[in-house]
């Protein structure tokens, strides 16, 4: 859609009333026994499996991709009774995406790719164009842009709009999912009006972080960018996807965000079409809660090593 400016400048964030909602959301639910084991098996399916270090190489991608294909212990699945259960998808830098196609063949699980000069977006505006180019013919089916944080900074909407339009564009029949680098965005207002635009200019789904800030994926921020989410479809009846990314490396984050997710948008939301984390160890730690469930005992966290 073009870019409404009235929608945009009428988008608020009051801050005390979010963090005060923010605090409750842990303390309100608790799932037990098989039902935590249920969620924690969706939340499964919903992870982007992700390695985005310097020292990646093909061999930790391929045993990155070996645990996405079967991402919990058989005999565990089997005691549960579950079978064929994988992550969203893997996610890994452009030099990384052959290896994971490879990896991955015949699987269905995607490959996304993190681009345009993640993780600052600093590079050369064409470069970074291009790099979206690059990845999807290496294979990749969905691309994480990330956006240039000054345009928000700056309250340059129409930049902010004209770029991830242009990324998304280059994207083609690829799913785009557009990293706002919320804790580089001042504030919640920023976050909500960074993420209308987001939306107008196309992007099929909006992603808190790189994991890289100072500042990752946080409650009060998912809350804001839920709300922008259901406000765009209400107005629109378009379904924009969510991908709260960075430091959640706990099951029990996973279950807080879930249950948020179902508060403020419903069970539409609840498949991996519409919610991912992004998340490089946070498997780990749902792999041990359900081995804790079905056996009763806790084992070591290193026992459920990712790469
Ligand atoms: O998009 C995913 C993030 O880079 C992963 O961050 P994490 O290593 O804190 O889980």
């Amino acid at each position: 859609m073009a870019l409404d400016m009235d929608w945009v400048r009428a988008a608020q964030a009051n801050t005390s009333a979010i963090e005060r909602r923010a605090a409750t959301i842990g303390t309100r639910r608790s799932l037990k026994k098989e039902h935590q084991a249920a969620w924690l098996l969706k939340a499964i399916t919903m992870i982007d499996l992700t390695t985005l270090a310097g020292d990646d190489t093909p061999g930790r991608v391929r045993r990155l991709c070996a645990k996405a294909r079967q991402p919990v212990r058989e005999d565990i699945l089997a005691a549960l009774g579950v079978e064929g259960i994988t992550t969203g998808a893997v996610c890994v830098y452009h030099e990384m995406v052959p290896t994971a196609v490879a990896a991955l063949k015949g699987t269905g699980i995607p490959v996304a790719a993190v681009s345009t000069g993640f993780p600052a977006g600093l590079s050369p505006y064409k470069l970074r164009l291009a790099e979206i180019g690059e990845s999807v013919r290496a294979g990749a089916s969905e691309i994480d842009i990330v956006i240039s944080r000054r345009h928000v900074l700056t309250g340059d909407w129409q930049a902010l709009f004209d770029e991830v339009r242009e990324m998304r564009a280059e994207c083609g029949d690829a799913h785009m999912k557009a990293i706002l680098a919320t804790g580089e965005l001042g504030s919640l207002r920023n976050v909500a009006r960074a993420s209308l635009v987001a939306m107008m200019a196309g992007a099929d789904f909006i992603k808190t972080s790189t994991g890289k800030e100072s500042v990752n994926a946080t409650l009060p921020v998912s809350l804001v960018m839920m709300r922008a989410i259901r406000d765009y479809h209400e107005r629109t009846g378009y379904r924009v996807g969510y991908k709260p990314a960075g430091g959640i490396s706990k099951a029990k984050d996973s279950l807080i965000y879930l249950s948020l997710l179902k508060d403020e948008l419903g069970d539409a939301w609840l498949s991996p079409h519409l919610f991912r984390f992004g998340a490089s160890s946070l498997l780990g730690d749902i792999e041990r809660q359900l081995e804790h469930h079905v056996t009763g005992h806790y084992s070591a966290s290193y026992r459920h090593a990712m790469g």
